[in-house]
């Protein structure tokens, strides 16, 4: 940690040292921790932009030229990053990032590096189809090498097998994948008149940069600001991968569930770390990862998070489900006839084609609302297309029936069952667990109480009143509409 220190003060970054400290913490690496108590709104250290490695800071852009940057797609996914990153590495102490370059992580406890068996363990959770290796290395032949060949005066043939090996393309995507910032750039980077006329109330802004990964290093489809896959690949499309920055220092703070009490803060010239409440002396200081799902914990950032839940018990407060559309239309199309039409206009109308389960057990109204169409008569189909409306989200018994059904089928996707993964959890096991296979049973665990807790509702619905179940949710809510599938 102190080469870290000194490197960042010598380059312009300023730290509390007699309020903020490190330490290692068991099972969560290097973490921040208040050596005095703090009282909200401290500055605990200010990052200069500058000092941001990103294709907008690293010289190499530039050196490189449009031309080249332009036939390598190196402005889409994270590849222009991490060829920034691989090469300023490559510089050793010649780069002005060496100094934190060196005292980045080089293992990672993603799925990504998994073997098969471990990767076995996640059957049934949306991980398996995200990790995204394949399209990681189709990047790393198809666009990084050509693009290292064509400019061997700089990328040293003699480096190719070390500093830009395809182990080290991993190695630079993880790093990105669980510490990269999204950081936009300031009024003054986007036109010095502008911030002349406006800057301070942008850059007052509460908005704070996190921990997010607008992309996965092989593929925009695989990552997104939101964390899932493929769902914001068009706006991944008009996203600025310059604003995908690291940021050091600020990526030393580790995130739990609900424990956020630090944030960053964007400033004209610096990001700030704000403490956000008060911290006592000795506790961690937390920033937020946007407290994600487990199985996008995991994927991302390596860990899982377990905390007390709400109704007893401890988990993931964030879990969630995903249940594929096709599996939807598979439990309904055996005796409905051609669906096509119907899905087509469903996704026509910005359907999504999976549905989010989480943990207040209810089906989510896009869900209903696509059982619905599905299940209207021709006449109510036609009635449907001419309005231009999709049918409501009201639940009902029949909806209740389907999605007994559904979730039935998607539970029994899971290798082993909840009574299974509990012994296999118990105080007696666990210690006898590998960390991987422990972090997969807990995120395949969270993902089926939720399967099963979803389909204790429905089974009672499907034999009760919808109304009763239409009247709760509203009061519920306060008449709100319901909550949205995650985007
Ligand atoms: C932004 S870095 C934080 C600093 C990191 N601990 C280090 O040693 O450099 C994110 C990584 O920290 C670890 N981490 C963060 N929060 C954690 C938590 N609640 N439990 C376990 N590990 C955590 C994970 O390995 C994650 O990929």
């Amino acid at each position: 940690m102190d080469t870290l220190i000194s490197w960042f003060q010598e380059h312009g970054g300023s730290v509390d040292a007699s309020s903020l400290g490190f330490a290692e913490i068991d099972g969560q690496g290097r973490a921040a921790v208040a050596k005095r108590d703090l009282p909200e709104g401290h500055n605990l250290f200010s990052i200069p932009r500058s000092l941001t490695l990103s294709t907008r800071n690293s010289p190499l852009p530039k050196l490189l030229g449009d031309a080249l940057w332009k036939t390598h797609e190196l402005g889409k996914g994270w590849v222009g990053l991490i060829l920034c990153m691989m090469w300023e590495e490559a510089q050793g102490p010649a780069s002005k990032w060496s100094g934190y370059l060196a005292t980045l992580p080089t293992d990672f406890n993603t799925p990504m590096f998994w073997s098969e068996e471990d990767i076995q363990e996640l059957k049934g959770t949306a991980v398996v189809d995200k990790i995204g290796k394949e399209d990681a290395e189709k990047d790393y032949h198809g666009r990084l090498i050509p693009c290292l060949n064509a400019r061997p005066d700089l990328f040293l043939p003699e480096l190719l097998s070390t500093c830009y090996s395809l182990e080290q393309y991993h190695t630079h995507g993880s790093r990105i994948l669980s510490r990269s910032f999204h950081v936009e750039k300031s009024d003054d980077e986007d036109s010095d008149e502008d911030a002349e006329a406006g800057c301070s109330d942008a850059m007052d802004t509460d908005e704070a940069p996190q921990l997010v990964a607008p992309s996965g290093p092989g593929s925009a489809e695989n990552d997104s600001a939101a964390g899932a896959a493929g769902e914001d690949s068009d706006d991944e499309d008009d996203e600025d991968v310059g604003d995908v920055a690291m940021v050091p220092m600020a990526d030393m703070l580790n995130a739990r569930y609900g424990s956020e009490n630090a944030k960053l803060f964007y400033e004209r010239y610096d990001l700030n770390m704000v403490t956000t409440k008060p911290i006592k002396a000795g506790e961690q200081i937390w920033n937020t990862y946007g407290d994600p799902p487990n199985a996008d914990l995991l994927r991302r950032y390596g860990h899982v998070d377990v905390v007390s839940l709400p109704g007893g018990g401890e988990g993931n407060p964030a879990d969630i489900v995903e249940v594929r559309a096709d599996l939807v239309v598979d439990c309904i199309s055996s005796g409905a006839g051609d669906l096509s039409e119907r899905i087509d206009w469903w996704l026509d109308q910005g359907g999504d084609d999976t549905f989010a389960l989480d943990r207040d057990l209810e089906l989510p109204p896009d869900c209903i609302s696509f059982i619905r169409l599905l299940q209207l008569t021709s006449g109510e189909w036609d009635k449907a297309q001419t309005k231009g409306k999709l049918p409501k989200g009201k639940m009902e018994p029949a909806i209740a029936s389907v999605a007994v059904e559904v979730l039935t089928r998607r539970l029994a996707q899971y290798p082993t069952s909840i009574e299974d993964d509990e012994v296999l959890l118990s105080p007696e096991r666990t210690g006898t667990l590998s960390l991987n296979r422990k972090h997969a049973i807990i995120v395949r665990l969270g993902e089926k109480r939720i399967l099963r807790g979803m389909l204790d509702n429905m089974r009672k619905l499907a034999q009760g009143d919808g109304k009763k179940y239409n009247k709760r949710k509203a009061d519920d809510k306060g008449g709100r509409s319901g909550k949205k599938a995650r985007q």
